[in-house]
């Protein structure tokens, strides 16, 4: 058997046209989406993530910010940095590139929770945890797009999520268990004991450990879903939790590089135009109440 590829570049160009037609329908309203990007240091991973971000933006006629702030910066620097694009109307949302070596939590809560792209601020998650509507994290949103663009049923599947961290496996356990997606979730982390005994059992796999190789043929159910997250580094090439001969048990598998990653972009965008829309949506709105005063 060979694993249908879930082709995460293909579908991110599928998506850029679908947003660049909502862009074109946002300036007929006299709106343009910008986006913001701060980005501290010089991680070379993180400035080629930032600069795919812009040429995405360009791409579909959003504009963009850019603030690059050097690797000695403070937190006081970065949080001054953050009020500017809260108070800045071109940009309608942006995100503060992670890591930055700062306090992550403090630098996430500052940003205006309506101009919050990542989906991670602690309302946003609040939101996400209450089923109240907003933006979500663009990982996890992005895996699960793919599936439903691949036709992979998530309601009442059995979905194996491999790490419990903030951006990825616990907003996707919050996610997959809406009554929207109806998955049953088993959310597995360093402190499984037996990590194989519950990946077997699964209909999707979604790793995100950043272990590479973790998932090993042996681990999959013949026909089952898997997706990679992983993203670590070796020799300089980008190594995924899920090893190759996965491939030959796997029903669907996403390719890394070209999976979870261009979706991660492609939910970001979406973010950006729903950010905006919600903006020219509230502006109106405005203004149709001051005409009413008036
Ligand atoms: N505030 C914030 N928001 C983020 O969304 C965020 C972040 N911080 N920090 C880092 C992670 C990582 N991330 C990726 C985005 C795109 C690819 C991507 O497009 N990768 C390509 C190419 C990878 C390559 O060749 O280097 C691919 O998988 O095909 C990967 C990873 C966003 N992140």
């Amino acid at each position: 058997m060979t694993a249908t590829v879930m082709d995460g570049k293909a579908t991110l160009a599928a998506i850029k046209g679908e947003l660049a037609e909502r862009v074109a329908a946002l300036a007929a309203r006299g709106v343009t989406p910008g986006l913001g990007t701060v980005l501290v240091g010089d991680d070379p991973g993180s400035h080629w993530y930032v600069g795919a971000k812009h040429r995405d933006c360009a791409s579909i006629g959003v504009t963009s910010i850019r603030r690059d702030l050097p690797a000695t910066a403070s937190q006081a620097q970065v949080e001054e940095v953050i009020d500017e694009l809260n108070a800045d109307p071109k940009c309608t949302g942006f995100l503060v590139q992670q890591p930055t070596g700062l306090d992550e939590f403090a630098l996430l809560s500052r940003v205006s929770p309506d101009k919050d792209v990542d989906g991670l601020h602690p309302v946003n998650l609040g939101k996400l945890v209450l089923g109240q509507s907003g933006p979500l994290p663009c990982t996890p949103v992005g895996a699960l797009e793919l599936l439903r663009r691949y036709a992979v049923p998530v309601d009442g599947a059995e979905i194996v999520v491999i790490g419990r961290g903030l951006t990825v496996g616990r907003p996707l356990g919050l996610l997959l268990t809406r009554r929207s997606e109806n998955a049953t979730v088993t959310l597995c982390h360093t402190g499984t004991r037996d990590l194989a005994s519950h990946t077997r059992r699964a209909d999707i796999i979604i790793a995100a450990a950043g272990v590479p190789g973790l998932v090993t043929a042996d681990m999959v159910r013949p026909g089952a879903a898997v997706l990679d997250v992983g993203v670590s580094r070796v020799d300089g090439k980008i190594a995924g939790d899920i090893a190759p001969d996965v491939a030959g048990v796997a029903g669907f598998l996403t390719p890394n590089p070209g999976g979870v990653g261009p979706m991660t972009r492609a939910m970001l965008l979406t973010n950006v135009v729903e950010a905006a829309e919600r903006h020219a949506d509230a502006e109106m709105a405005r203004q149709a109440g001051a005409g009413l005063d008036s």
